[in-house]
């Protein structure tokens, strides 16, 4: 069977800030379907790797290709629109309004009909069906009507979840996504993650610091040391390699691991 060209590549992505290399010539593809973690030592890139991407920041050099487009000098909007959303990025939702008002608002926009509530949207059937059909994805339509601020705090980062399905991304990234959350909360937000990456259309991007996350989820780790891209591959490889035991993961991660 012929394969598909892969859905995200970088090419030699490169930015310099000053004299400091933060991300350096960075190589990769990411294929439909599939969960990359991005793991390395603070300060290795990773978020400044994801920002690339994303379009917080443009590249001193190099590519970033969506779906064998170049979107290098594409903006954010831009990259949402074709098809790239980052989670946790920023907290976008309205507290006075409803759980499925939240929803239904970016479908809304991005079904082009502008972010007028009062507009047509309440007799807008597709709509509504399109953020209760999200809900449902995040296991939050029982809750449809309660409003965000009273939400307990893991149930609004599931609903900054579906406020980014609802944009309908091929490629979804989270920046540690269980970062600052409570013991109860993680397990949530990881099954979410899980049941998101069951969808074979989608590709998830994950910056992870915690190795018991990335052995849940990952098929694949890549690991960023000093902006360049040092390991790829199964995970198991990946954390038993040398120059990752060395480079990046050290003892006491490893024992954290194993822990
Ligand atoms: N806007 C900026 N201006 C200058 N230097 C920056 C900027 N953003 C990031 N850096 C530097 O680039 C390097 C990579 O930072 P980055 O935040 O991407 O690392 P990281 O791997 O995500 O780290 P952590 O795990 O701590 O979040 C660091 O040395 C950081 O200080």
């Amino acid at each position: 069977m012929a394969r598909e060209h892969p859905i995200l590549e970088t090419h030699e992505l490169t930015i310099r800030f000053g004299g400091h290399v933060a991300v350096d010539h960075v190589s990769c593809a990411f294929e439909r379907g599939t969960l990359t973690a991005i793991v390395g030592p603070n300060g290795a890139g990773k978020t400044t790797y994801f920002n690339l991407i994303s379009g917080q920041l443009r590249a001193s050099h190099g590519k970033v290709v969506l779906n064998g487009e170049d979107i290098t000098r594409l903006g954010v909007p831009d990259r949402t629109l074709k098809g790239i959303g980052r989670a946790f990025q920023l907290t976008n939702l309205f507290p006075t309004l409803t759980v499925r008002e939240n929803v239904r608002l970016v479908a809304q926009a991005k079904a082009n009909l502008g972010l007028d509530l009062f507009s047509m949207a309440d007799s807008h059937v597709g709509l509504i069906e399109r953020a209760e059909h999200v809900l449902a994805e995040v296991r939050l339509l029982d809750k449809a009507n309660q409003t965000v601020s009273a939400l307990p705090h893991g149930d609004q980062r599931k609903l900054e979840v579906a406020l980014l399905i609802a944009l309908g991304p091929q490629v979804l990234m989270f920046d540690e996504p269980t970062a600052g959350m409570s013991v109860d909360e993680v397990p949530v937000i990881l099954k979410l993650i899980q049941e998101l990456k069951a969808d074979k259309d989608r590709t998830i991007l994950l910056v992870e610091h915690k190795m018991d996350v990335i052995r849940t989820l990952a098929d694949r780790i890549i690991v960023l040391h000093n902006g360049a891209l040092v390991a790829d591959g199964e995970p198991a490889a990946v954390i038993s390699s040398a120059v990752v035991q060395e480079a990046y993961l050290g003892k006491r991660v490893t024992e954290a691991a194993h822990g």
